[in-house]
């Protein structure tokens, strides 16, 4: 059996920045991984994405692959996905739906008449997490010991490149004897995700990627008073990663093969498409050089996103 591990919480909501600052840093040089409480997104407008999502889940196919991704918006099938580019499997054992920033009119949509306040649920719900996440972008800054409007300075706040994901993981699919994740194991690519699942465990990280065996420990969902969505699962991805020379991490993590229904909801959080990110000053010296030449944002994400679709 695996160990749960005991995640660091951080609460948005403190009033002193610079003590959520420090728990945001020790959480990320430990773990890469953290709770977030108080973040401000409302547990009515949680519950009621995951009704839309299970809506728009329960379409027929043909339905669904209306919406088929393009632009890196709409639907991705089961096993489209294979985020472990390394395995035999065919595919992850998911279905997806992608909606990304508001403002370029590239988002597909399921029709008004099918599902009245979809639409409305998923751009209520982009900007109540984008307002989260810029406020965790600021407290990051000072959690490098950088100004808090470093990242807004340098533009990254500008035409934030933010994206849900809504994740179906089926229950009853047969089992073919192959080895097969809800989700392989991968990092994420971006700057950090902020996610909510519905309390089906399944999410596992694994602390030390070179080390062999891998060790995998559970990640549950926070659940208090009974009551599901309480805190978002916030870890950081690739980009932040690379930014901090390795100070942060971007942990390698995987949901278990389905065994029973889940349902979760991935917010992938980024600063502006066309930045530069390169190794901060502040996290690199003489003898600690930048492990990674400097990258644009959306090549990184391009690069990565059609190994994991073989687009
Ligand atoms: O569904 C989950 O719990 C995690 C999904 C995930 O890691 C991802 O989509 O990047
Ligand atoms: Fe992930």
């Amino acid at each position: 059996m695996p160990e749960a591990l005991q995640l660091p919480i951080v609460d948005l909501s403190s009033p002193d920045s610079l003590s959520i600052a420090n728990s945001i840093r020790q959480a990320c040089i430990e773990h890469g991984f953290f709770y977030l409480v108080n973040h401000g997104v409302e547990e009515e407008l949680l519950k009621k994405v995951f009704e839309q999502s299970s809506k728009f889940f329960s379409l027929p196919i043909e339905e669904k692959m209306k919406l088929s991704v393009k632009n890196y918006r709409g639907y991705t099938a089961l096993y489209a996905q294979k985020l472990d580019s390394s395995s035999n499997a065919k595919g992850d054992t998911n279905e997806g739906f992608y909606v990304g920033p508001l403002a370029d009119h590239l988002n597909q949509w399921p029709l008004e008449e099918d599902l009245p306040s979809w639409r409305s649920t998923m751009e209520t719900y982009h900007k109540k997490v984008l307002s989260a996440g810029t406020k965790l972008i600021s407290l990051i800054a000072l959690a490098l010991k950088l100004d808090e409007d470093f990242f807004e300075k340098r533009g990254a706040l500008n035409e934030p490149y933010a994206f849900i994901r809504l994740l179906h993981y089926p229950g009853d699919l047969e089992s073919s004897g192959e080895e097969i994740y809800g989700a392989s194991a991968h990092s994420d690519f971006g700057m950090m995700t902020l996610l909510v699942t519905d309390g089906v465990p399944g999410l596992q990280v694994c602390r030390e990627k070179s080390k062999q065996p891998q060790v995998w420990e559970d990640v549950p969902s926070m659940i208090s008073d009974g009551r599901l969505f309480m805190a978002f699962i916030v870890n950081i991805g690739d980009m932040m990663e690379r930014w901090t020379n390795c100070l942060f991490r971007s942990t390698l993590h995987r949901v278990l093969p389905p065994g029973q229904e889940r349902y979760s909801v991935a917010f992938f959080m980024n600063p502006n498409k066309d930045i530069i990110v390169e190794c901060l000053e502040s996290c690199c010296s003489e003898s600690s050089p930048p492990r990674f030449p400097p990258i644009r944002l959306l090549d990184y994400l391009e690069e990565r996103l059609s190994l994991a679709y073989r687009l």
